[in-house]
């Protein structure tokens, strides 16, 4: 359009047709500025959209996954690759967007530079032109300004890739700072909880001398990255100056010999720019396009990671969920052993234990010594190394998986609440039965501290995203997680430590209730302090690994030259008196 307003003015056309041409091109570039407009906002809304999937997709793996794969290394060092890739030069996935929308502006700007150029190479001069012109209007310059300008992309796209290959491989010494940065940030200065250790330990200059020398290498990485780009940008510089001197010349030399007109200059400079600059972009992202497929296979690679549980058909029998259940569950380890994925030494040798429905079972034992390994087990969050766990004979992992889990309520040492209200997190759903959620924080010990809570159930655990959210004690935690698994109502109940954190009133008032909180379910229960698992039906001790007795509190503690009689005196010595 400039170039007809221009040749407009040169050959003297009218005021009205000039004034036409502005308006065409005024009305077409608000036009498409429009366009541009909207398609940018639908993209960064798309974007946004396609954010929430791609995290949604990885969430989803990772809580189907098998547990055992959570904890493998490969599929840590695949979460973390995409990770990496995605803060690599936003590849993968998102190489894919971006590399889609600027192609098709490439491919645009080819498509139109081309079909505008192409007539300057068609126009030769006459036959009685002299000196340079005659040179000009000859089809052999035309020939080697179009080679010109053919190398003059070919070294941008060298210098695109090489400068794009460097660029990643600096950016890839800088993953280990990201991790860092990301690992005092997040896990250590905006982690409230971690202010007290933060200030009795005095980790401030700890933290801030970490933080120092993760800049100062930072500091080093981003100078390698610009001194890498000033060297090629140098480069392609010089070539498209020399160029451009070259089309300048040529078009200018053509228009001054009357082959075309002013305003043509104008079009066929623009037109040559913007070809030389389209092709050289549209073959670099084809380039990066190439490479980026190794980054999306990361991805197909995460989402593929196999289940390699075996999950049976059976379904479980509710025998003793019944009202006249005959309450024949049993259930037997048979010569279980087990190492944990990635693990070089066994953490269960050689289990043998049998327990039916209805027993009260204590697990004690050293810390380290396969207590918690054996719950783990238990649940089928693993399966043994060696041996078989059975139900009622039948080896577990026959059983569907779900229903299998449907029967174990656990309270972990390590269990987690969250930042929703307190009902949700008793019961584990967002629509609960308000009245079992009460009975259940009251059997659990915490029907003191709920009834002074003015939201009751609705009350937000945490001040993440309620003001109004209540900080709990660890004591108050564990009796939450206790009301959880006493709210699930399974037919196995199984406490790891669970009153590790109780105060001592507290305590009291779970032992003395815990046949009622019990009832007739299965009850296993570890515990260092030995003193409360005296009620169990039997006790099975654990030593580095194995079962080394069972049996009653009195046979085990008669037994002077056992582990359990060891364990017993060294904490009853500060009670004899
Ligand atoms: N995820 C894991 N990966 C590798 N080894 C583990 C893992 N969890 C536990 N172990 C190892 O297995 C062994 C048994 O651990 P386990 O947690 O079962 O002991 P525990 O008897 O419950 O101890 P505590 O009384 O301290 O709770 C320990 O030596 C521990 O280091």
């Amino acid at each position: 359009m400039s170039a007809l307003i221009i040749d407009g003015i040169a050959e003297g056309e009218t005021f009205r047709q000039l004034i036409t041409l502005l308006v065409i091109t005024v009305l077409s570039q608000a036009g498409s500025s429009l366009v541009i407009r909207y398609m940018t906002s639908r993209y960064n809304t798309m974007r946004l959209e396609l954010n929430y999937h791609y995290e949604m997709a990885l969430s989803l793996k990772i809580i189907e996954m098998d547990y055992a794969s959570i904890e493998d290394p490969e599929t840590h060092r695949l979460r973390q690759k995409m990770d990496e890739v995605r803060n690599l030069n936003d590849g993968g996935i998102w190489r894919l967007i971006h590399s889609f929308q600027d192609m098709t502006k490439y491919l645009f700007g080819i498509v139109f530079s081309v079909s505008l150029t192409l007539s300057l190479f068609a126009t030769h001069g006459h036959s009685d032109m002299t000196g340079i012109y005659r040179w000009v209007g000859s089809p052999y310059f035309a020939i080697l300004l179009g080679l010109g300008i053919l190398a003059n992309v070919m070294l941008g796209m060298y210098a695109n890739a090489t400068t794009s290959q460097k660029f990643l491989r600096i950016l890839s010494e800088t993953i280990q700072i990201n991790r860092l940065f990301g690992y005092y940030m997040t896990n250590y200065l905006n982690a409230y909880h971690a202010g007290k250790d933060i200030r009795i330990y005095n980790q401030q200059k700890l933290i801030a001398s970490e933080a120092r020398t993760m800049f100062d290498n930072a500091g080093v990485t981003l100078n390698k990255m610009a001194r890498n780009e000033v060297k090629y940008a140098t480069m392609t510089t010089i070539s498209t100056v020399l160029i451009s001197t070259l089309i300048y010349l040529f078009v200018g030399l053509k228009a001054l010999a009357g082959m075309i007109s002013v305003g043509a200059i104008v079009r066929y400079v623009g037109s040559i720019n913007e070809f030389t600059g389209a092709f050289t972009n549209f073959m670099s992202q084809l380039a990066l396009l190439r490479e980026n497929n190794a980054n999306l296979k990361v991805y197909f690679d995460y989402l593929a990671l196999p289940s390699q549980m075996y999950q049976g058909t059976l379904p479980v029998e509710k025998r003793a969920m019944c009202l006249d259940g005959d309450n024949e569950y049993e259930i037997e380890f048979r010569n279980v052993s087990f190492k944990y994925p990635g693990s070089e030494e066994y953490s269960l040798r050689n289990l043998s234990l049998k327990f039916r429905v209805g027993e009260r079972l204590a697990v004690v034992g050293m810390n380290g010594s396969g207590k918690t390994t054996f719950i783990k087990l238990l649940c089928r969050l693993y399966d043994p190394t060696e041996g078989d766990i059975l139900l009622n004979g039948i080896n577990i992992t026959k059983y569907q998986y779900a229903e299998y889990m449907s029967i174990f309520s656990v309270v972990f040492q390590d269990f987690k609440l969250f930042s929703f209200g307190l009902g949700q997190n008793v019961a584990a759903t967002v629509d609960y039965d308000k009245a079992s959620v009460e009975a259940a924080v009251t059997e659990a010990g915490f029907g003191e501290r709920y009834g002074q809570l003015p939201d009751g159930t609705e009350t937000y655990l945490y001040k993440d995203f309620e003001e109004r959210g209540i900080e709990l004690s660890g004591g108050e935690e564990q009796k939450l997680a206790l009301a959880r698994a006493l709210y699930k109502d399974a037919p196995f109940i199984i406490l790891d430590e669970p009153t590790a954190a109780l105060d001592p009133v507290a305590e009291f008032e779970i032992y003395s209730k815990f046949n009622e909180i019990v009832g007739g379910k299965t009850a296993i229960y570890i515990s260092h302090r030995l003193s409360s698992c005296r009620f169990c039906d039997n006790i099975a001790v654990f030593h580095e690994g194995a079962l080394v007795q069972r049996g009653s509190h009195e046979a085990l503690v008669a037994d002077a030259d056992g582990k359990y009689h060891e364990l017993w005196n060294a904490q009853a010595q500060y009670y004899v008196d």
